[in-house]
């Protein structure tokens, strides 16, 4: 297996927290140009190891290594360079007056000559459907529109893995829907390893490989289908069982394709299977 991030025993522990880890013990493998989800409930330590991986913590005990290089003081920048994380909120990563030098500004600041850098804020700004916006005030764009502007800012830098930490979760379901499959796209296209902490049990469906943080621990890592079938370790963790994705899956396999999106989106795919039994 050709594993793109080891963690090896990563502990951490905040400084005001007492003796509360955030972190305990935590050992991973995550294999290159794979999708992974991190889940867990509030509190259970995803982006304290998200923010571990991209060296935007001092951990306290085990070992980071991302694609061969162990993170340390004298790695941080290299990994970094690795990196593109994409948050939550995209209003806190914006720093251009316009999404054109938004997108710009981490080229500039690797020296890229003029020329070149356009073209490269083109085609990404292309690829993530925003070159129209070019001109616009980042602030006067749409939810959906600013992670995608986000994103595009993620994919000048030639990221090797792309972070999301709960990027989706201000996003209504539609919004949510296009830009997942936008980071599919991109992940599928550029063989970009993608590591996504989620709330959306149906969206972690969606991926190769589900690890579930409880309380600063790894209580279950494996293939969707088989993390969410264990009821116990649902029950102990509060996550739900994502009903939407094992009837998709039910479907399809009884030769009914319902539209991809649905996947994501309960409600909905209930309401099409009822005008589908309307019809028949
Ligand atoms: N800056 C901080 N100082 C002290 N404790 C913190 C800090 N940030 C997080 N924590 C604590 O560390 C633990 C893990 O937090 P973390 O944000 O990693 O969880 P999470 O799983 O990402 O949560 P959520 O789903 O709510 O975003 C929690 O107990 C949290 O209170």
């Amino acid at each position: 297996m050709n594993n793109i991030i080891d963690v090896k025993n990563l502990t951490y522990k905040y400084a005001n927290s007492g003796d509360k880890k955030a972190l305990d013990n935590v050992s991973l493998s995550i294999e290159k140009g794979s999708w992974t989800s991190i889940v867990g409930h509030n509190g259970s330590g995803k982006s304290t190891l998200a923010r571990s991986i991209d060296g935007l913590m001092s951990y306290n005990e085990g070992v980071i290594n991302v694609d061969g290089i162990i993170l340390s003081d004298d790695t941080v920048w290299d990994i970094r360079k690795k990196i593109g994380m994409i948050f939550q909120n995209p209003d806190n990563q914006f720093v251009g007056a316009t999404v054109e030098d938004d997108v710009a500004f981490g080229l500039e600041n690797l020296g890229i000559e003029t020329d070149k850098m356009h073209k490269i804020v083109n085609n990404v700004l292309k690829k993530v459907r925003m070159e129209d916006f070019k001109e616009r005030q980042p602030d006067q764009l749409s939810g959906g529109q600013k992670q995608r502007v986000a994103i595009a800012g993620v994919l000048a830098s030639k990221p090797e893995i792309i972070i999301l930490d709960e990027a989706t979760s201000m996003l209504d379901p539609q919004g949510r829907y296009e830009i997942i499959n936008l980071i599919n796209e991109i992940h599928q296209e550029n063989d970009i390893t993608v590591i996504s902490i989620t709330h959306d049990v149906s969206e972690a469906m969606l991926s190769d490989h589900v690890i579930v943080l409880n309380d600063g621990k790894i209580v279950e890592s494996g293939a969707p289908k088989k993390v969410f079938n264990d009821d116990e370790m649902l029950k102990l963790t509060g996550l739900e069982k994502p009903f939407n994705a094992h009837l998709f899956d039910a479907l399809v396999e009884q030769g009914i394709h319902p539209p991809v999106e649905l996947r994501m989106d309960e409600n909905d795919l209930e309401e099409w299977l009822c005008q589908l039994l309307l019809k028949a």
